[in-house]
């Protein structure tokens, strides 16, 4: 067995997998090395397993993730965690979503290429998604934005007592400060920072996970681009 289809054995094991997601995902590796339009720096399936499975399987360590059915990752890219997750979870259906046309289009190839069809992406802003409110009970988001902007396109996709999981790196005491006032106006409340152990090159990841307590008031979510221009902070 090559290095690559190794480590993905490994991975599964330790997840609790089946092992014949090994070529699922090993499809999924090959279509990104191949397309040259991908749009992630990192596409050696060797870098790759790392950065982008391992890194999404990581979430199946909180079992409401494993329980997600109706999952929204927002700024997906070129699809991580959500082409990820949608492997795994084959009772889930997940959305993309995605602002820019040309990701989607490359998430939809790289889907087909890897046998995924139960993740759709979705042209849209977080924020700006109409079909997307109250839908859904995980929203996941990687790389995307500080977390008061997080819990603040989360919250109205979320349907009352749905998850925001967000995949963040070292704590950062004043981000997790605007991220609780954020979480206080929407009606979100943080349910844990999970410490992920230690992998080689993600030593500080750190998952933090919001619920939907209350339904989010009327004023949310605001025009589009308002969470970064104008974020709610604790100050
Ligand atoms: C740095 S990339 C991260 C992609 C992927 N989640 C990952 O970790 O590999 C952030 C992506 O979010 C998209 N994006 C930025 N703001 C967005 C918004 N408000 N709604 C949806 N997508 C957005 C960008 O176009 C970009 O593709």
């Amino acid at each position: 067995m090559n290095p690559v289809d190794s480590r993905l054995a490994e991975l599964c094991a330790a997840h609790g997998l089946d092992a014949a997601l090994v070529p699922r995902f090993r499809a999924l590796l090959d279509g990104l090395a191949a397309d040259p339009t991908a749009p992630t720096t990192v596409v050696d399936p060797t870098a790759a397993v790392e950065v982008h499975v391992a890194d999404s399987l990581d979430g199946l360590g909180l079992p409401l993730v494993r329980e997600a059915r109706v999952v929204a990752d927002i700024g997906a890219g070129a699809g991580f965690p959500g082409l990820v997750l949608a492997l795994c979870l084959p009772g889930a259906q997940v959305s993309l979503v995605e602002s820019v046309g040309r990701k989607c289009e490359f998430m939809g190839r790289l889907a087909a290429v890897a046998g995924v069809t139960n993740a759709l992406p979705v042209h849209a802003r977080a924020e700006a998604w109409p079909a997307g409110i109250g839908a859904h009970d995980l929203v996941t988001a990687r790389a995307l934005a500080p977390l008061t902007a997080l819990v603040e396109y989360a919250a109205p996709l979320l349907a009352e007592d749905g998850h925001l999981v967000a995949w963040k790196g070292a704590r950062d005491t004043a981000e997790e400060a605007d991220g609780a006032a954020a979480a206080a106006a929407t009606g979100m409340e943080l349910v844990e920072v999970w410490p992920v152990p230690p992998r080689p090159g993600a030593d500080r990841r750190h998952l933090h996970v919001f619920r939907k307590a209350e339904p989010t008031p009327s004023r949310f979510p605001r025009r589009e681009g308002m969470a970064r221009k104008r974020p709610i902070t604790a100050a």
